[in-house]
């Protein structure tokens, strides 16, 4: 296992990057697919992907570069997942939850994950059978879900689509909060939110570190196809399918109570 400390350093440097570009005249271009990309990905990326190799000498697969081609790639059995900065779009937009974000995969799992949010000053670590912990100004608190009914229910900021409206409706007693990035499976994580349903579009480093975040903390991501614990690296494509996140497994519909 790599050192948390100084996992959770890097983590934050890359995040003290992001906040400089930030502070500047920021540049912002758009990426082949539609989304915004800023000079402060880049520099989360650079930093990450220069500490990571001291720490655990593993390839990395992060958002900023070329992605390693499939036949190399699933010969991994361990790597690093990265997204630099997630919620590029709160970020463009000047809302505060994005985040910088690094899971430690093993055998298509979630070994480790750690996700800081510069803008609140919160880094949030974690991982299945280890625990889970939320650091604010240095101070360290060990966390865990607190499941609670009706669920307080998160969605994206920026993409709520049709099938999760959809899915929303079957709770109509429950409260919906808005919020960008992999900062929902951490509120999960730290018993301030109880589902994350999530019907569109993401890419494994989307959701690899929150999950390593919310399992510590004794929560779950299932993936609605599988029924089971969302995956890593066993496709050519990086796309996952639909997923719930969960305080716990009983407040999904069909595994429980509903
Ligand atoms: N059409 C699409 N295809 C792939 N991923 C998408 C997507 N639309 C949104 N996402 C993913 O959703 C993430 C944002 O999640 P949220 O909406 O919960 O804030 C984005 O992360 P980035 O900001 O790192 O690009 C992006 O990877
Ligand atoms: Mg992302």
């Amino acid at each position: 296992m790599p050192d948390l400390e100084s996992l959770r350093r890097l983590a934050e440097t890359a995040g003290e990057a992001i906040q400089s570009v930030r502070r500047s005249d920021w540049g912002r271009r758009l990426k082949a697919d539609g989304t915004p990309v800023t000079e402060a990905d880049i520099a989360a990326h650079r930093c990450l992907v220069a500490g990571l190799p001291g720490l655990l000498d593993l390839p990395v697969l992060s958002e900023e570069q070329e992605t390693t081609p499939w036949p190399v790639r699933r010969g991994w059995h361990r790597y690093w997942l990265v997204d630099p900065l997630d919620g590029t779009r709160e970020f463009v937009d000047g809302f505060d939850d994005y985040t910088v974000n690094v899971a430690l995969v093993e055998e298509g799992a979630v070994r480790l994950g750690v996700v800081h949010a510069p803008a609140r000053g919160v880094t949030w670590a974690g991982g299945a059978g280890l625990g889970a912990w939320r650091w604010e100004s240095d101070l360290c608190a060990s966390i865990t879900v607190n499941p609670e009914r009706p669920p307080r229910i998160l969605a994206s900021r920026a993409h709520l689509d049709k099938a999760t409206r959809d899915w929303l409706a079957d709770y109509p007693d429950s409260q919906l909060m808005r919020c960008g990035s992999s900062v929902k499976f951490c509120l999960i994580a730290e018993g301030r939110a109880d589902l994350y349903p999530r019907f569109g579009p993401t890419c494994e480093w989307d959701t690899a570190a929150g999950q390593g975040v919310l399992e510590g903390a004794g929560g779950v991501v299932v993936s609605l196809a599988s029924g089971r614990a969302l995956r890593y690296n066993g496709t050519e494509s990086l796309l996952n399918g639909a997923f719930v996140a969960a305080a716990d497994p009983s407040l999904i519909p069909g595994r429980g109570a509903g």
